[in-house]
């Protein structure tokens, strides 16, 4: 019996307004913890490893060619947070499309959907929005579950899984079609 592990490496960028939960939602993602459990020590650590792995707001084309996906968050107590997204996707968009990529995996997500209470955004809004842009949305609590977070990243993963698919498609079909004529000019040959 043969096992075959088949794994993935893939650049993720994550963008939103200051104080969504970018920070928060990679530490839970990568520790299965809140950022606010860490002590002062912990917090510290856990700043100077985000410096190299979140990257901050503000965008340049480098860094959106960089990423396989995107994670645009907002938070669903900050309206100007959540009109922030469309901006991000139209920039994703533009730059991606000049480069003739197949559909961009982008997943939106509301966070701190602990804090009912304070809602401004409504559900309905970030799933409108996602479907008018053709992304994924998720609304989730960094501060309260891990699997809403994993689910993100696992959503994110299957899109960059499928587009990597779509860009690969016609080579492995020009590949076929060139194996198959090689059998046949072989067999001509053959014949001869
Ligand atoms: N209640 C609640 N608070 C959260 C949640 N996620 C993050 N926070 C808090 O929101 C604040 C900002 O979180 P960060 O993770 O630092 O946000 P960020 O987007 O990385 O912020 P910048 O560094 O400004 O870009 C912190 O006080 C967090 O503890 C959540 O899901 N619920």
């Amino acid at each position: 019996l043969v096992k075959l592990m088949l794994t993935m490496e893939a650049n993720v960028l994550l963008l939103g307004a200051d104080s969504v939960g970018k920070s928060a939602l990679t530490v839970r993602f990568l520790t299965r913890r809140f950022i606010g459990e860490y002590g002062d020590i912990g917090k510290l650590l856990l700043f100077v490893f985000l410096l190299y792995l979140v990257s901050q707001d503000h965008f340049d084309e480098k860094r959106i060619q960089w990423a396989d996906g995107f994670i645009l968050v907002y938070s669903i107590c900050d309206r100007a947070s959540f009109n922030g997204v469309q901006q991000h996707i139209e920039s994703i968009k533009a730059t991606k499309d000049n480069f003739g990529t197949e559909k961009v995996p982008i997943v939106i997500v509301g966070n701190k959907r602990d804090l009912h209470h304070r809602r401004v955004v409504s559900s309905e809004e970030g799933r409108l929005l996602a479907l008018s842009t053709d992304c994924d949305f998720y609304e989730v609590s960094a501060a309260e579950t891990y699997h809403g977070v994993l689910l993100v990243f696992h959503g994110l993963v299957e899109r960059i899984k499928d587009s990597k698919m779509a860009v690969k498609k016609p080579a492995s079909i020009k590949s076929i079609v060139k194996s198959m004529s090689a059998v046949f000019a072989r067999r001509r040959t053959d014949s001869l």
